[in-house]
Formats: C-alpha cells, sequence, structure tokens
C-alpha cells in the first residue's frame, strides 16, 4: 500500500519502501547531479558534436585523478603509521583505476581528427599540460618537479597553495624508505638502498610485506607509464605532428616524457637479481 510520496509493498514479507519520504535525501540529491550534469559548456559556437565527448572525457578524468589522490596520499599515510597491508590494499585499487584510464582512451579516439578540428582551434593555450591533479599525482608518486609550477600560467591561488604542499610533503617513495628504515635497512644512500632491496628481493618469505608493496609501487609506475605511452599515440592520431595548444611542440614533447619514471631504484633492482 502506498503512502502518497513512495512505493511500498512486500518483499519476501518484509516491508520495504521506495521512494522519497518526506523530502528525505534522493539519488539526484546525493549525487548533485543537477550541479554536475549543468558543467559541460562547449566552447564551440554552432556547437560541435564531439565536444561534449572532449569534455565529458576530461571531467571523468579529473574525477578519476581526486579518486587517485584520495587513495594515493591514504597509501602513503598508512606506510608512514606501518599499517603496509593498507598501504598495499590501496595501491592495487589505484592500480584498477589506472587500468580504466588508458582504457578510456578507446572512447576519444571514437571522435575523428575531422570531427575533433570542428572546436579544437577553440581550446587554446588551455591544455592537459595545465592539469594540476594529474602533476599532484606525479608530485606525490615522486617525480616532484618545481619547474612545472612557476612555468603554470593561469593557475589560481587554491591551485598553486595544492601544487606547493605536494612539493613540500612527503612522497610515496618517501614513505616506502621510511618503511625500509623502520625494518632495521641503512636507507641514507643511493647504495645502502640498493643493498636494501637487493635484501628484501632475496628473501621474501622473510620479508613479504615489503617485497609485495615494492611490487605494489612498481605496478603503479608501470601502468602511469602505460597511460602517457596510450596519450601520445593518440595524440599523433588526432594531431599528428601539429604543435600543442599548450604551447609544446605536441607528440615530440610527450614522447619525451615517455622515459619518466617514478622509482628508478625499482626499476634497476631487476638488473641485478
Ligand atoms: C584529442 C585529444 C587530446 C589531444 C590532441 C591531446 C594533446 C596533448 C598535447 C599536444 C599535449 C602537450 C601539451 C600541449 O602543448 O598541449 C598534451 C598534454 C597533456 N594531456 Fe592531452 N590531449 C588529448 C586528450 C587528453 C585527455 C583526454 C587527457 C586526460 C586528462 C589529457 C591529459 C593530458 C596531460 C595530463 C598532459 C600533460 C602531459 C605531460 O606534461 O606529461 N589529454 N595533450
Ligand atoms: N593540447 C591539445 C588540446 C587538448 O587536448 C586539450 C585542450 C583543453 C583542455 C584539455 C585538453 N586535453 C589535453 O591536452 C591539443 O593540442 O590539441
Amino acid at each position: 500500500m502506498s503512502t502518497g510520496d513512495g512505493v511500498a509493498g512486500q518483499w519476501g514479507g518484509v516491508d520495504v519502501h521506495f521512494g522519497e519520504e518526506g523530502g528525505r535525501l534522493t539519488y539526484g540529491s546525493y549525487l548533485r547531479l543537477a550541479e554536475l550534469l549543468d558543467q559541460q559548456r562547449l566552447e564551440s559556437d554552432p556547437p560541435a558534436h564531439d565536444e561534449l565527448l572532449f569534455i565529458t572525457i576530461h571531467q571523468v578524468y579529473e574525477l578519476w585523478f581526486k579518486q587517485v589522490l584520495h587513495e594515493l596520499t591514504a597509501s602513503r599515510d598508512a606506510m608512514l603509521a606501518g599499517e603496509h597491508w593498507l598501504a598495499e590494499h590501496l595501491l592495487r585499487r589505484v592500480h584498477t583505476i589506472e587500468r580504466v584510464l588508458t582504457q578510456q582512451v578507446d572512447i576519444l579516439e571514437t571522435m575523428t581528427p575531422q570531427d575533433f578540428g570542428e572546436f579544437r582551434h577553440r581550446l587554446s593555450p588551455a591544455s592537459g599540460f595545465q592539469s594540476v591533479q594529474f602533476r599532484e599525482i606525479e608530485f606525490l608518486s615522486g617525480a616532484k618537479d618545481p619547474s612545472f609550477v612557476r612555468r603554470f600560467r593561469g593557475l589560481t591561488e587554491i591551485e598553486k597553495d595544492r601544487l606547493r604542499r605536494r612539493l613540500e610533503e612527503p612522497t610515496l617513495w618517501d614513505a616506502y624508505l621510511d618503511v625500509l628504515g623502520k625494518s632495521g635497512f641503512d636507507t641514507d644512500s643511493e647504495d645502502a638502498i640498493r643493498d636494501a632491496l637487493r635484501k628484501v628481493a632475496g628473501d621474501r618469505s622473510h620479508y613479504a610485506a615489503i617485497w609485495e608493496l615494492a611490487e605494489a609501487l612498481v605496478q603503479h609506475d608501470e601502468l602511469a607509464a602505460a597511460w602517457r605511452a596510450r596519450h601520445v599515440v593518440m595524440v599523433e592520431r588526432m594531431i599528428g605532428t601539429k604543435p600543442g595548444t599548450g604551447g609544446s611542440s605536441g607528440a615530440n614533447y610527450l614522447r619525451s616524457r615517455l622515459d619518466l619514471r617514478y622509482y628508478p631504484l625499482l626499476w634497476n633492482l631487476r638488473s641485478n637479481l
């Protein structure tokens, strides 16, 4: 029997109730969909059909970047607190998100260069190069580069503060070195760290948790590299060798970023096992 503002009934003999009861939370109000779905504003006029796809995929990326930052920050803090299982658990969640970030480039590639060209001229000087959250992920992961903060134009004060904070706070690598140090290893030099990593790799039954954490960091590094590689091929498919709207040489600049690694000592370890 309906109470007038919802649907009630029996479910396996139990009274259930669907729908709003006296102005209670709804799907739309909980997720603030009215605001969210009003944020896709096209620059092209008349509107180019594919610009909505372009905006939507970027906003989806930035929501996932926000989630990745949430998880990587918690993973770093878990390592610093000695909660190794939690740190690894959260890194493995990030791996699943990063695989989606690479896979979803396929959606953007349903756009042709001709259709991208319908609105690309409206985008300069905006570029993904200015993605503050992308840089925060790089800094937090271990690739701190203060030059990006200096080179960014049009940053808000809040964005500048966010980048400065990421440059000052411990990285995931700092946290991993803290784990090694608290496990009795010397981490005061690169040679000492290399030696510690060889000991961990050589006795996984004794150092299982520390080894698995290193593997989770390497996986994060590999998946980030996979996205950079997927992005540059997509870029070449979209704009060939044209310079980027952000002022770079375009694909050539992006190719120069393909060798970036967050954890070089973990990759070098493979050469000595
Ligand atoms: C038609 C699709 C796209 C094209 C043609 C494109 C092109 C470019 C180019 C040429 C650059 C170099 C900077 C510049 O001069 O603009 C760049 C950088 C970047 N783009 Fe894209 N991009 C596309 C889609 C995306 C998407 C969907 C994302 C997701 C967030 C993204 C994220 C980035 C990031 C983070 C950078 C900086 C990379 C770095 O500095 O290592 N791009 N893009
Ligand atoms: N840099 C891209 C333009 C572009 O893709 C873009 C433009 C505005 C906001 C985000 C973008 N995505 C990545 O750069 C290009 O040169 O075509």
